[in-house]
């Protein structure tokens, strides 16, 4: 019998054997360092002379892996391998389907030190957000395959005399999947599995700064759970050159991206556009960035505010779409909170996360090293620079110090435009009013936190702070799959709620089907 769901515990560094396996992991995957991988089209390996490189971010000379870089032919060939492929795999029986991922969860759960070493290198995850990064990918196809089974079969409906009556969930067809870089390994597999689960084929495109773990996942999903060719493509390249073709193909049925709202954009109104030969309106699910808030009032616990609002704005260098990126604080108790989290976030260590004594690792690349660096000098002009901002020139290491700058107005850049980066605004509020007011102030909608005793002023945020996820008196980052859904309103994307129980169905379309006696 299937066990029920249970989220994947997370590792204790401080147990020696668990220590020891991260470091034998980070050898081994050290070694497995540079090599070339290629594309991957029904089943066939495809080397490519053009490729393209995965850099370590904290080590910029040291090469992840080389990449052979699709063409727009590619992208075609592989939607339409994906198309043939389709007519098989949408009736192979949900609970194989489903087994396909069960499968894959165990052997990933055997082999998690290794992807979490993945992680470390190629996108400069703690081994803290790695071991985070690699429970939600095990999260993810459990609970999917669980959820595959659960709408596998015909679904009830109201009985009526002379007839049976069904209800059955049926697959949409070829799903083009565009993950972000950030989650490298958890948001790829989520997207990836989930199309799957429902009976759907694949073509993966993984974000160039970090398809050696996107390589290493198509592999464990091939080689070792023994999904059957084509039904998973992997046609890693540059978005720009062959995503608009993945996106436009008449016969792509569904494109699942996670990624900025500027290529979430793109993606909304290219394929609302009707191509020769398409006989259905594309879907799709967008889940795209955010500005997150985290309010605290003047009955709030100030220690366990500061504490959640370093964790949750510098984790990961702020690289992830839930990072608190502004602290909106009322006036009363602004100066003391400003304080306690310069404090705490002092004690941040920065460096090569292969060593473990270190809370943040480089950001992602040199676009998004200088795009942060940009956003804290316009910081420097708003408001007043209580912390960090120095970062040398990138050459060593896309290094960039958690950085605090207080005193930015509400309507600032800062306070308004996704960084993605580590660093934080610090926004005054005259009172609660004003400071709710302040935390929908931005065009995203995505996660928000409230630290408050007040359980008046919660309840009034419980129904008007406007975003898909929204916590009280803890951290706005680190959902868990099942736990609490994900996805945000507005322009922080289609709320398709990851990791919830409708998720699955969006991988879908409902037929009814009466048969009358
Ligand atoms: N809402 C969420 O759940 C969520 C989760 C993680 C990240 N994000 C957001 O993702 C962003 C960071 O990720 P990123 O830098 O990888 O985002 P990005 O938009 O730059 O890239 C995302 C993906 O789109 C691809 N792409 C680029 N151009 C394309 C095109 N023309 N057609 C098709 N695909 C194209 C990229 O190669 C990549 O695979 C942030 O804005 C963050 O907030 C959102
Ligand atoms: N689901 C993650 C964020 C994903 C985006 O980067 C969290 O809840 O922190």
């Amino acid at each position: 019998m299937l066990p029920e769901y249970r989220n994947e515990p997370f590792v204790d560094f401080s147990v020696k054997a668990n220590a020891d396996a991260m470091r034998t992991a980070l050898s081994k995957v050290g070694d497995e360092l540079g090599r070339t991988y290629p594309l991957l089209i029904g089943g066939e390996h495809i080397e490519l002379a053009d490729t393209f490189d995965s850099l370590n971010p904290a080590k910029p000379s040291q090469v992840v892996g080389s990449f052979a870089k699709a063409t727009v032919e590619h992208a075609n060939q592989a939607v339409e391998v994906a198309a043939t492929t389709f007519e098989s795999w949408r009736n192979v029986a949900a609970e194989e389907r489903a087994r396909y991922l069960f499968r894959a969860a165990a052997v990933m759960r055997r082999r998690k030190f290794e992807f979490m070493a993945w992680l470390v290198y190629e996108v400069s995850k703690s081994w803290a957000e790695a071991d985070a990064d690699v429970a939600e990918a095990i999260d993810f196809m459990e609970y999917y395959g669980r959820q595959a089974i659960k709408f596998g079969g015909p679904q009830p409906v109201v009985a009526y005399n002379g007839e049976e009556n069904e209800l059955r969930y049926v697959p949409l067809g070829v799903t083009v999947v565009i993950p972000p870089w950030n989650f490298a390994l958890a948001i790829m597999v989520g997207m990836t599995t989930a199309a799957i689960a429902a009976g759907n084929t694949v073509v993966l495109k993984p974000a160039s700064a970090s398809p050696a773990i996107a390589a290493q996942f198509v592999r464990l999903l091939v080689e070792e759970a023994g999904l059957p060719d084509g039904v998973v493509n992997f046609v890693p390249g540059s978005g720009g050159a062959m995503g608009d073709a993945l996106v436009d193909h008449a016969k792509t049925r569904l494109i699942a991206f996670t990624g900025s709202k500027e290529i979430g954009l793109r993606i909304f109104e290219r394929s609302a556009k009707l191509q020769p030969g398409q006989i259905w309106l594309k879907r799709t699910i967008l889940e795209m960035g955010g500005k997150d808030g985290i309010v605290v009032d003047e009955t709030a616990d100030l220690d366990a505010a500061a504490d959640a609002i370093v964790a949750s704005a510098f984790g990961f260098q702020g690289q992830k779409c839930s990072a608190c990126s502004r602290a909106i604080i009322v006036d009363s108790v602004y100066s003391t909170v400003l304080k306690k989290v310069v404090d705490r976030t002092k004690k941040l260590t920065m460096g090569d996360p292969t060593d473990p004594k270190h809370h943040m690792g480089a950001v992602v690349d040199q676009k998004a090293f200088d795009k942060i660096r940009e956003y804290i000098e316009i910081g420097k002009s708003e408001g007043r620079l209580m912390l960090g901002g120095e970062t040398g020139d990138g050459s060593e290491g896309y290094f960039i110090p958690p950085t605090i700058i207080a005193d930015i107005a509400p309507e600032a850049r800062l306070s308004l435009e996704e960084i993605f980066g580590p660093v934080l605004a610090f926004i005054k509020a005259n009172d609660w009013k004003h400071a709710l007011e302040i935390a929908n102030n931005t065009e995203y909608g995505l996660t928000g936190a409230v630290f408050s005793r007040s359980r008046e002023r919660l309840e009034e945020a419980r129904r008007d702070f406007h975003v898909g996820n929204l916590y009280f008196n803890r951290k706005c980052t680190g959902a868990l799959v099942g736990v609490q859904p994900f996805g945000g309103f507005n322009m922080s994307g289609t709320d398709s709620k990851a990791g919830g129980p409708d998720y699955l169905l969006l991988f879908t379309q409902a037929k009814t089907i009466t048969d009358r006696f």
